[in-house]
């Protein structure tokens, strides 16, 4: 163990803790981390002493406070102006606090639409796996950050709380999905003649691939700098694309050919880094199945009005039950793959 909590007693007294232990077990550096179902904002003001190989040291009210307060943020060593991307680390000279390189990560998990299948990591003690759920509160503190050799885990943590991105989306759904999420975002929407519509010749997962980055090279080139962020979504039945239906009547037809039908849904991702050009594109699959929908049911949801701008004609968060999850992401088929988007986020730190 590199670090210890002395007091802990107290914090497991007053917060209702759900979990702790090391994110990663095994490994040189302390990753040690706390799941409260309190709100974070209870522990303003709570002192607590860390013991660490430097000896004891104390992380003080005011600073945690201001912390607990402003929550992504995180803690330097004293005096120490850190940079990651362009979030500066808070610096503590200012306060009695020595927190011996110790940086504090304060984290509201969020899941849009609730995930059904919560955000996994790494075994604490050896048992059974712990899952984030959605409204946890977490607290992680880590030593040696900028040096060390994070799980996928934490680095996408910091990619989070360290990127704007801009969003090359008309899409009030990415947008969403990204504001959720905790990320700083700005929208700049791809000119309209930026995507050429899928070919015959390619299939729907090479489509999705090459129109994210189609959508994401337009906003790039006007921008000096910045990481800009495309997505595109297309439904597939039988090997065929089903975009956005053109109107009402292309809409009843695509749900009259998906309803009872097993199909996918695939979303690219393109982040293009400028100004040195990295990109990097990727994309995910989800499986689902439509319900066996009647014609009443499929023309009360064409009144609806939902349908208009979803690829499929439908939004699987429009009705609950209609579309169900065989394998994958939901926030794939809602357009935008959040978990992909962590991983690719990682990547591009690396
Ligand atoms: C399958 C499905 C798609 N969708 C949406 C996500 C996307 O917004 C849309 C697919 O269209 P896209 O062409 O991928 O994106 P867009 O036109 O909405 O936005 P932009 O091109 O500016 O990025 O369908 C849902 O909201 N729910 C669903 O269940």
């Amino acid at each position: 163990m590199v670090a210890s909590f002395d007091g802990f007693d107290r914090l497991d007294q007053e917060f209702t803790l759900l979990a702790s232990g090391r994110l990663m077990p095994g490994c040189d550096h302390a990753v040690i981390f706390f799941v409260f179902a309190d709100p974070i904002g209870k522990l303003a003001g709570f002192y607590n002493t860390v013991t660490s190989d430097d000896g004891p040291v104390s992380l003080g009210g005011g600073s945690l406070s201001k912390l607990f307060i402003e929550t992504f943020c995180c803690l330097g060593s004293p005096g120490e102006e850190q940079n990651t991307g362009n979030h500066t680390i808070e610096t503590t000279h200012d306060t009695q606090v020595d927190v011996a390189g110790l940086v504090v990560l304060l984290f509201e998990i969020r899941f849009y639409l609730g995930d059904r299948a919560g955000f996994p990591f790494a075994n604490p003690h050896g048992r059974k796996a712990w899952r984030f759920h959605d409204g946890d509160q977490v607290v992680i503190f880590v030593q040696n950050f900028q040096g060390s050799q994070l799980s996928t885990f934490g680095k996408s943590m910091m990619a989070k709380f360290a990127v704007s991105l801009i969003l090359a989306s008309q899409s009030p759904r990415r947008q969403l999905l990204l504001r959720e999420a905790g990320y700083d975002v700005m929208v700049i929407p791809p000119s309209p003649d930026a995507e050429t519509p899928p070919r015959l010749d390619e299939a729907p997962r090479e489509s999705v691939l090459r129109i994210a980055r189609e959508k994401a090279e337009d906003v790039a080139c006007r921008l000096d700098e910045g990481i800009v962020l495309a997505g595109d979504t297309l439904a597939e039945l039988n090997g065929q694309p089903l975009g956005k239906p053109t109107n009402r009547d292309h809409a009843r037809e695509i749900l009259r050919a998906l309803r009872g039908k097993d199909h996918f849904v695939w979303s690219a991702i393109c982040l293009w880094c400028r100004p040195k050009d990295q990109i990097l594109v990727d994309v995910d699959r989800t499986t689902v199945k439509m319900a066996l929908l009647s014609d009443d049911e499929i023309e009360d949801y064409l009144d609806s009005g939902l349908w208009e701008g979803k690829a499929g004609a439908f939004g699987i968060q429009d009705r609950t039950g209609w579309v169900k999850i065989d394998e994958g992401s939901l926030t794939n088929v809602v357009g935008l793959p959040m978990e992909l988007l962590s991983r690719m986020l990682s990547q591009m730190n690396e």
